[in-house]
């Protein structure tokens, strides 16, 4: 088993590093964080910021890579896999309580909670996560970076642009294409292409702003 290194040891780094752990994808994690100065979170070593993440790679101190960066700073999520794809390799950790199809297609640096679904042909793009209980339909694609919040349900032929957060319980039925840096806030439904970058609520979702967290 190899060793997991997580980008961010806030409360997103200890649950995807619990995770890890817990339901035996990894054998060990270490974290690096720009933000503290501990030594130690929740029991896992921080070996430093994220500018020693190539040396202490080169040092066969950990073995793949995961971004743990939430949805309030999403930019800095894609920035952190652009800075890192093709020099360190990704991991994923995908929770064994989901359900993943045979067809579905998921790409690199992925996280999937406990008790999704990832119906059949569906393609998730790197670098994505999908909080618990999110469902996504047939043939649906999600681009790179997304953050999918609890309990999202998606149907199928959905194509869900980059850097998108989809807030908890939102609904998006079929068809439906969301242009990319676009948030959609909690419970919402959306029902037709979302074409204008920003922040979407409601049912059906209106725009009310630009979305400050791309
Ligand atoms: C494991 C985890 O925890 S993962 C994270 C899960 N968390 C989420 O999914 C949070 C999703 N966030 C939301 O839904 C937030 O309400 C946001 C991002 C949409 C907006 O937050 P804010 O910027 O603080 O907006 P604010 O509260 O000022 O609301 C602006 C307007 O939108 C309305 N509004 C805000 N959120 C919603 C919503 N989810 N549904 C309907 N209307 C909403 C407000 O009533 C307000 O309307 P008004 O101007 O007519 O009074």
């Amino acid at each position: 088993m190899k060793i997991l290194a997580i980008i961010g040891s806030g409360e997103l780094g200890q649950q995807i590093a619990n995770f890890a752990i817990n339901d035996n994808h990894y054998k060990e994690i270490v974290f690096f964080d720009d933000f503290t100065e501990e030594k130690v979170v929740n029991g896992y070593p921080v070996l430093g910021k994220s500018n020693q993440v190539k040396s202490e790679y080169e040092k066969d101190s950990f073995d793949e890579l995961i971004i743990a960066i939430g949805y309030k700073h999403i930019a800095a999520r894609k920035s952190f896999f652009e800075r890192f794809k093709g020099i360190i390799p990704f991991g994923s950790v995908v929770h064994s309580t989901s359900h993943v199809d045979s067809t579905a297609r998921l790409g690199e640096g992925i996280v999937v909670y406990p008790m999704c679904i990832i119906d059949a042909n569906v393609d998730v793009k790197d670098n994505v996560l999908l909080n618990i209980g999110t469902s996504i339909a047939h043939d649906t694609v999600i681009q790179q970076h997304c953050f999918l919040s609890p309990r999202v349900a998606i149907a199928g032929f959905v194509k869900v642009g980059e850097c998108t957060i989809l807030g908890i319980n939102c609904t998006i039925i079929d068809n439906v294409e969301i242009i990319k840096n676009t948030q959609i806030g909690a419970g919402a439904v959306v029902i037709k292409d979302i074409v204008e970058s920003g922040l979407y609520v409601g049912n059906p979702v209106r725009y009310i702003r630009a979305n400050d967290s791309i």
